[in-house]
């Protein structure tokens, strides 16, 4: 799939002049700040239209051109789109073809798939393998599972990816959904029809569908997670009670600036369609918007500047609490899919089991791992590892493994800080179905169920 020789991006430049490059680029890059905001960016003076979209000319011959992010009519609160002002109508483009044949089954598929299982087992992975030499983020996305439909907008998929070389005269592009990216190991840079983003593990970037967009690598390789959400986009949760403040600030969110590409030469654009990956060479970059303005935009965003709010009495709160972002379905309070991070935060609780409790959960939760350790899992070699992910499919009793039962019930209660990882989750209405090459992985963890065993019984009647 590749459209250049390894090492080069098809004008002889090295993978590391494109990595130097990147990083040069990518230290000190400007932004625009908020969460939903109706922005607006012009790397020429001039290029954005004022006063109205379509001007029967736009400013400097550029075309204008909009993308639809939500339905025209759908209410103001929800209504998605940005104008931007470009040197080539996307529409000019040649036929896109099929990258895999009908029958093949791809590493990279978004849900219904055709060989996956829905399991009510808890399932455990370690990291991805790396990469082959010479994978670049679009080769080293790799689908784990899913639920819903991406043709019918709805339900989510889980991706993994790890990567060693940066994306070279490619782009991609998602009908199927937004994409939320969340580094690993290994920093990017995102060149975006809308500009360029940095996105280093601790951070997450959101691409929103139909974005096209090329990954570069900042460091020696690369390794992460995705959550591609098929239904309604992510948006900040309420805050109810908690107040006009708190949990992921509005103004923490940050979007790229204007910055485009004026290259004239043979550019891979691969587009994921309803599950399926097309292609078709253009002889220009997309990456060719001059301006634009609007509020279908990516973003990034620092989980260090998530405000970890919890108990300061007793017992431990529901993670919704730690709801940095939410895709809502049509019933209230119900998401597709919640992002969550267990960032580092004090425990208080009085006479409380501290860490994550023994539950069942009607809502599917798939775990990960940025940094460091979880409090209800002993880490280590075989263990819930960065890179690694678990899935608590719905219904599936888990919590707390024996080892972090045992401790948190002897611990003595003092203040304590929890600061030595960076944990996520997906947690998604939908039981997550689990791709045939999830489930024959060599890195899925076959003895998961052994870190419950031996809880003793403590039952006395008397
Ligand atoms: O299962 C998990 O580790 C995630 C989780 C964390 C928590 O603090 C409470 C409930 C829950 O599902
Ligand atoms: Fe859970």
């Amino acid at each position: 799939m590749r459209s250049s020789a390894p090492g080069t991006n098809g004008t002889g430049t090295t993978e590391q002049a494109v990595r130097e490059q990147a990083r040069t680029t990518a230290e000190a890059l400007p932004h625009l700040h908020g969460f939903g905001n109706e922005h607006s960016s012009e790397a020429v003076p001039g290029a954005l239209p004022l006063g109205r979209n379509s001007p029967q000319r736009a400013p400097l011959g550029l075309y204008a051109e909009q993308l639809s992010g939500s339905a025209f009519t759908e209410p103001r609160a929800r209504n998605r789109r940005s104008w931007l002002y470009r040197i080539r109508p996307s529409a000019a483009h040649p036929r896109f073809e099929p990258v895999h044949g009908e029958t093949e089954i791809p590493a990279l598929t978004s849900a219904p798939f055709a060989d996956a299982v829905l399991d009510p087992n808890r399932l455990r992975w370690g990291a991805l393998p790396e990469p082959a030499a010479g994978t670049d983020f679009l080769d080293g996305l790799w689908t784990l599972g899913g639920n819903g439909d991406a043709a019918q907008r709805c339900g989510m998929t889980i991706h993994l990816y790890a990567a060693d070389v940066s994306m070279t005269d490619r782009v991609f592009s998602d009908a199927d959904g937004e994409l939320l990216i969340v580094p690993q190991r290994g920093g990017l840079l995102l060149r975006t029809e809308f500009g360029l983003l940095r996105a280093a593990p601790g951070e997450v970037a959101l691409v929103p569908r139909g974005v096209r967009f090329r990954v570069e690598l900042l460091d020696q390789d690369a390794r992460g997670y995705i959550c591609e959400n098929h239904g309604q986009p992510f948006v900040l949760p309420d805050l109810g009670p908690i107040g006009a403040n708190g949990l992921a600030n509005a103004r923490d969110f940050r979007a790229p600036v204007a910055a485009y590409e004026d290259v004239e030469r043979p550019v891979e654009v691969v587009n994921k369609f309803c599950g399926r990956l097309w292609r078709a060479v253009y002889g220009h970059s997309p990456l060719d918007v001059v301006a634009w303005h609007g509020n279908h935009v990516p973003y990034v965003y620092d989980l260090r500047r998530f405000n970890v709010l919890g108990s300061i009495s007793y017992d431990h709160p529901d993670p919704s609490i730690f709801t940095v972002l939410t895709a809502p379905s049509d019933t209230p309070g119900l998401a597709g899919v919640d992002f969550v991070v267990f960032a580092p935060r004090w425990l208080v609780g009085e006479d409380t089991f501290r860490p994550p409790y023994f539950h069942r959960n009607v809502m599917s939760e798939y775990m990960g791992l940025i940094e460091g350790a979880y409090d209800a899992k002993a880490g280590g070699e075989g263990g819930f590892v960065p890179g690694g992910g678990s899935l608590h499919n719905m219904m599936s009793a888990h919590g707390p493994d024996r080892e972090t039962f045992e401790r948190a019930s002897a611990a003595e209660l003092a203040p304590q800080k929890i600061d030595d990882g960076l944990a996520f989750m997906f947690e998604t209405r939908w039981p997550v179905a689990v791709t045939r090459q999830a489930r024959q992985a060599a890195h899925l963890q076959p003895d998961y169920d052994r870190v419950w065993q031996g809880l003793e019984r403590h039952f006395a009647a008397d």
